[in-house]
This record gives C-alpha cells, structure tokens and sequence, in this order.
C-alpha cells in the first residue's frame, strides 16, 4: 500500500484551529440570517381587530465576519437566535401593517443597533387573512386565508450613504378566466399541434415584482392595492363582458401599462405568468356527449412561461 502523506499545513493560517482544512481559500461571500420567522400580530382597537401575519428571512451582513467562517471567532457575531427575537420585538415596538414597513423598520434597527454590520436584508412574506363577511356584514375579529396568496417585500439598507433597497411582490396569485381569451396566427409548422382558437380558458400563477421611483413617503399598502388591482383589471376587463386576450403575452403587458399609468411611485413591474392549461376534453364526444367549452382538464404542467417587464423608460 503507498503511503499517503497529509498536505502540509497552511502556514497562514491561525493556530490552535479545530478546522481539518490543510490549506486556506479565499471566502468569497458570506452572510448569516435566520429563514422563516413566523410572526402573527393581532392589533386590538376598540371597534375591530387587525391580523397581520408575517414569515421572515433576515441576512445580515459584515466583511468583520470573515472571521467566523475562516479564524474560528465568533466575537461580534449578531446569532440568528437574536435575529429570530429581533423579528418578534420589531412587530411589537411598530405598526409593522405592510410588508415592506415592517421590512424597512428591521433593516433601520439592525444597522443602528450593531455598527458591526455593513447591511442588513429583510425578506418579509405576509400571509393574506380576509375579514369574514357575516350577514354582509364585515367580521370585527373573524378571518378567513386568502391562499395561497402572499404580499412579499424584499428590503435591503447600505449602511453607507443609507442607500435602501425596496422590491415589492405579489406571489401565488392564482387566476382562472372561463372565456375572453383566444391563441392563434402564431408560427405552424412541422412540429406545430396546438390548433388556433378564440375561446379557450385561460390561467395562471401570476408573480409580479416591482420598484420605487422613490420610496420617501410612499403608503406600501396603498400602492400594492393598486397594483393588484391594476392586474386585475388588465386581465380579466370590465366586470361586465370583460376583455379579449389574444395572449398571455398581450394581456399581462397590457397590465403592466395599467399600473404605471396608476400608481405612480411604480417605477418598473416584472410580471411572470406560467400558462397553466386547461384542456378541452374532446372525448366526451367519443362518449357520447357534445364539447361545449364546457369540460376541460386542468393541468399544471408542463406550462409556458409567459413573463414581461414594463418600465416608465
Ligand atoms: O397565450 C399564449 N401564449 C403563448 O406563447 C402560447 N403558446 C402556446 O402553446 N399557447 C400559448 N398561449
């Protein structure tokens, strides 16, 4: 057997290390946070309550940390445990009524609490609880979760020059329009099946991902409201006949136009719609029976994926 010797030591590296590595790379990048931090906080006024649920992934970030990865020294070290506490006294000391706030109020106290750290990063997903309507009337304290969708934030703050970064989502919105959408005159050839149609279903899990031209004074909520409700408008049309889809493409650019038309602290909106097919169920002829646009299979995959940005320039 030949004898394999261990490579020699690292001899810039620190001694009386416990680490098994026998020579030393750069550390690229680093960070540390804590994922998922789930927070409820229920705000008791006299006439309602308000529910506002949270999960939350804090990143912090130091060049001083490079330490804790290379030389063995926690010293200075902010421990996720204190982050994960952190997310729980930052939604007790403020209002913490949108994402994008209670996202803002963490990064503002994690760079003013710990001078150590360059920047702080907040990932804020708020689960979406509905007042409960009962005898039409709106629930003072009962909810119902609006499911799968979530208002998301992703806030970033530069402890240098206090440049923050704000980037807005509406995630799992999940949309089922049964008619006003068509899909025809594209490429035949060879490989082509799918036969053109102006009646079809048309559905998606639609992301949709947005900025600020300047966040000084914006209302988060309100301007999310806005956007969802410019989405909603550009996709399925007016209550009464809606409007008519050529494409997924068309629809969701049209969309986008929409909410930078409406919400002017939108500076730009990436909006991401996997086309999940509903297909006609043909052999109900083979059945017996007649297809109406009536019966379809839902499917999730595989799906197109149909995704656009629109921007002010
Ligand atoms: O709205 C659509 N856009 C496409 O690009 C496409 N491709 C496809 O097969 N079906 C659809 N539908």
């Amino acid at each position: 057997m030949p004898k394999i010797s261990p490579a020699p030591a690292d001899p810039a590296a620190p001694a009386n290390l416990s680490s098994l590595r026998t020579q030393s790379f750069p550390l690229k990048a680093h960070n540390h946070g804590k994922a998922k931090v789930r927070v409820m906080k229920v705000v008791r006024s006299a006439e309602k309550h308000f529910a506002y649920e949270y999960s939350v992934d804090t990143t912090l970030f130091s060049p001083e940390y490079e330490k804790v990865f290379t030389a063995e020294d926690n010293s200075g070290l902010v421990a996720t445990d204190t982050q994960k506490n952190t997310v729980y006294v930052i939604a007790k000391r403020t209002e913490a009524n949108s994402p994008e706030q209670f996202g803002i109020d963490l990064c503002k106290h994690f760079i003013s609490e710990y001078p150590v750290l360059t920047a702080a990063q907040a990932e804020v997903r708020m689960t979406l609880w509905e007042r409960a309507v009962v005898d039409g009337e709106e629930h003072e304290h009962g909810w119902i979760k609006q499911s799968p969708e979530q208002a998301v934030a992703v806030v970033k703050l530069v402890r240098e020059g206090e440049v923050f970064s704000v980037r807005s989502f509406v995630k799992g919105m999940t949309i089922f329009k049964s008619t006003q959408s068509g899909f025809a005159d594209y490429h035949m050839d060879k490989y082509t099946l799918l036969p053109p149609c102006t009646e079809r279903c048309l559905s998606t899990e639609l992301t949709a991902e947005w900025g600020y031209t300047d966040i000084a004074g914006v209302d988060f909520a309100d301007a999310r409201a806005g956007v969802r409700a410019q989405l909603i408008k550009g996709i399925f049309g007016p209550a009464k006949g809606g409007v008519f889809s050529v494409s997924l493409q068309a629809t969701i650019y049209d969309a986008g136009c929409l909410v930078l038309t409406e919400v002017a602290c939108v500076s730009e909106i990436k909006i991401d719609t996997p086309n999940k097919h509903y297909l006609p169920y043909r052999q109900l002829e083979a059945l017996g029976e007649v297809f109406e646009d009536d019966i379809f299979v839902p499917t999730d995959e595989p799906s197109g994926t149909i995704t656009c940005t629109v921007a002010r320039e």
